[in-house]
Order: C-alpha cells, then structure tokens, then sequence
C-alpha cells in the first residue's frame, strides 16, 4: 500500500500527474467493437457520437490469430478517426497472463497513448494486478511522451477479484471504474449457467401451496413463480466499492443480442442499482443503454420540484403526498446532476428535459 502522501506522484520519471479526480463523462454505453473485423472496424467513423464509449476489444471473442491484426487496426483506427468531445476511446488488452498483453501495452500507449482514454483489463484479481498496470503505464507513458494520464477499468470476473473488489477500486488513481464481466464470473464461481450475463428461469422462488379442503398443502395447484436476480449481490457490491472510492461502476455484457426487452431490464436493475453505464455488443444496445441510463424527463421534473421546494436542501415538506426530505433531496440531486452532465453533450435529451 502507498503512502497517502506519494499515492498521487507519477510512477515513473516523464510520466504524467495521476489525476485527482475521476473525470464524469458520460459513458453510459461500453460498445465493443474488434478492431480485426473489417466490417465492424469501418463503422467506427459512424459511430462516433452515437456512442459514449467505442472500445476496440483485443481480449475474448477476437481469436488467437487475429490478435496482432486486433491491435494493429486498433493503433490505425486510433490514428485515422477523430473521436472529438463526446466519444472516449477504449481498449480491452488480453489479461495478465496472456502471451499479447505486453505487447498490447507497448504498442498501443506509445503509438497512440494520448488517443486512448481508459485501458479495461480484464479478470483482475487483486490489487497487485492494478499495480503492475499502474507501473508499466507509467514506464510507457513517460516513453511515448504521453500528456495525460491513461485510466484505468478493472472488469470483475473471477471469484478473487470479486473478494478484493474493495482494494481493487482503491489500488491507482487511475482506477476509473469496475465493470460485472457475468460469463467468466460464472465461469470461475462455477455456477451451472451457459449464458452471458441477464436471468436464468431456473433461478426462482414459487410461491407457497395453496391450503386444499382439508387444510393440507395442496401441492397438484397453481403456483406463481417469481424469476430472481443471479446478479443482485455482486452487482450491489461492486457499486458500494466504487462509490466508496470516487470510481464508476457499470453493468457489462448482455449475450443475447436478440432479448432487447431483457437486455433492457438487465442495463436498467443496474442503472436503479448505481450503474452509470454497461457494455453494448451489437448496435441496437446502444440505444437501450442510451434511453435506460439517462434519468426519464418524469424523475428529472420530479427531482427539480423537490429541489425548488427546499433550496438548500434541508427540513420536511410534502409533495403529492409524500415526504420529502434532506436525504430524498441528496438523491434528486444525484439524478439532476447526471442529466445535467448527459444533457450538456446531447441535444435531445436537453430538450426532453427542458420540457419536463
Ligand atoms: C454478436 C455478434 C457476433 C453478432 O454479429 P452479426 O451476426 O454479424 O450481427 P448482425 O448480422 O446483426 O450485424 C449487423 C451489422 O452490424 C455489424 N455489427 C455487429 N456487431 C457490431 C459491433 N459490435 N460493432 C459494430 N458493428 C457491428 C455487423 O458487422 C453487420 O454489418 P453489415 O453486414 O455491414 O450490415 C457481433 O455483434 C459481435 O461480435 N459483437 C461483439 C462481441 C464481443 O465483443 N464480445 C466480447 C465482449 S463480452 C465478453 O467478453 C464476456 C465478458 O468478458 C464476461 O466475462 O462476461
Ligand atoms: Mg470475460
């Protein structure tokens, strides 16, 4: 552990100032593209201002022999296309213990560093894989003359990962976000899924046996079944780990591309959960990560009537009935704050709340 005097001093000489406080842009869509597949990689230019985030994926789902071409293109769509104030450029390097992943870090921070935005570095289990990351982007920053620092999105994928969540969020002040990785999550906590990420219909609980004539459980009824969240605690748990630490939390990816209503209600247990954002893997989620993780022009109407009604946020009043206080006011000014920051780079949304 750094001392809290040197925690905010470059790690390696030439390198950049670590910042003190994590930029709030808004990133409410992780949309992942592979950087190896001509298709996807020449809607990027498109897509830039559409999404928040444009990820070029070097990790899983871009196969072993393509990994060099993944990077490359990567290094050429960084050089080639202008991603201007809205859109942030993502990388996810291969993890720790691949044969790529010092090679995605040397080429891509000294080729393109001041063009990269956040490294997302999958299956980190500790704070000493954040370490070693911190160190070497440092080394390679100072090296490739790079102005500003690269931030740092852990994705929270192996059973020890998710025990040191806590010192995961705290370990660099380049940590600027965790995300749920649900497959290799599964995977390593060895639960009995085949999916990634969403609901399982298997996971429910039904509802008590009715009583029959007899007053004996009737077991041959009825019975409602309540399909349940898999991800419920590990979600809430990241999001406390990185409130406590300053850091943005974000639901990841939602495999089945073609349940955009479950995708939807996926992106919006975590929104209603602290979420800022989750991954999009196929166009049509960035819309639903749009509309879902930006506040409704309902809850921003009612969160400027709470506001207007206790300007400086203190005492009881009531509205429509209901109790409003200092604390229900911290929580309208959470939602006013993010429509604020949303509304200011997208023009609808301003006018959606404007018009609220
Ligand atoms: C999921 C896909 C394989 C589906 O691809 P495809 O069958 O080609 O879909 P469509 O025919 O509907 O595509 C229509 C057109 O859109 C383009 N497309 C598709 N996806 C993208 C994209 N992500 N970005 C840009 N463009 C995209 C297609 O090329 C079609 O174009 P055209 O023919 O010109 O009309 C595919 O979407 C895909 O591979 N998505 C990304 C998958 C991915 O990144 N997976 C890794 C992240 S999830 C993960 O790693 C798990 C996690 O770590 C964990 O542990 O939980
Ligand atoms: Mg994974």
């Amino acid at each position: 552990m750094r001392s809290a005097k040197d925690f905010f001093a470059p790690l390696a000489v030439g390198a950049p100032t670590p910042v003190t406080e994590v930029p709030a842009r808004p990133s409410r869509m992780i949309h992942f593209f592979d950087p190896s597949n001509p298709k996807m990689a020449a809607k990027v230019p498109d897509m830039v201002g559409v999404s928040d985030v444009l990820l070029g994926n070097l990790e899983d789902a871009v196969v072993a022999d393509k990994k060099e071409a993944a990077r490359e293109g990567l290094v050429q769509i960084a050089k080639d296309v202008d991603f201007g104030e809205h859109t942030q450029l993502w990388t996810r390097i291969n993890s720790l213990d691949s044969p790529w992943v010092l090679d995605d870090l040397t080429r891509l921070v000294t080729e393109v560093g001041d063009q990269l935005d956040v490294i997302m570095v999958p299956k980190v289990q500790g704070p000493e894989d954040i370490h070693y990351i911190d160190r070497i982007l440092a080394q390679l920053e100072a090296k490739g003359g790079v102005q500003r620092p690269i931030l740092v999105h852990a994705i929270l994928e192996t059973a020890r990962g998710m025990a040191n969540v806590e010192e995961i969020a705290g370990a660099s002040p380049r940590m600027q976000g965790i995300s749920l990785g649900p497959a290799d999550l599964a995977a390593d906590r060895r639960m009995k899924t085949t999916r990634v990420g969403g609901g399982h219909p298997g996971y429910l609980v039904r509802q008590d046996p009715a009583k029959g004539l007899d007053g004996a459980p009737d077991y041959t009824g009825e019975r409602s079944v309540f399909q349940q969240d898999l991800w419920h605690y590990t979600i809430a748990r990241m999001v406390d780990a990185c409130a406590m630490h300053g850091i943005f939390p974000f639901y990841g990816p939602f495999g089945d591309i073609k349940d955009t209503v479950a995708c939807e209600d996926q992106f919006r247990n975590a929104f209603l959960l602290g979420c800022v954002g989750a991954w999009s893997l196929h166009p049509v989620q960035i819309e639903i990560a749009k509309k879902v993780f930006s506040p409704t022009a309902e809850d921003v109407a009612h969160a400027r009537r709470v506001k207007e009604a206790m300007p400086d946020g203190r005492g009881a009043v009531m509205i429509d009935g209901k109790m409003e206080d200092d604390a229900s006011f911290k929580q309208c000014m959470v939602v006013l704050e993010l429509a604020e920051r949303l509304s200011a780079n997208d023009p609808e949304l301003a006018t959606m709340y404007e018009e609220a």
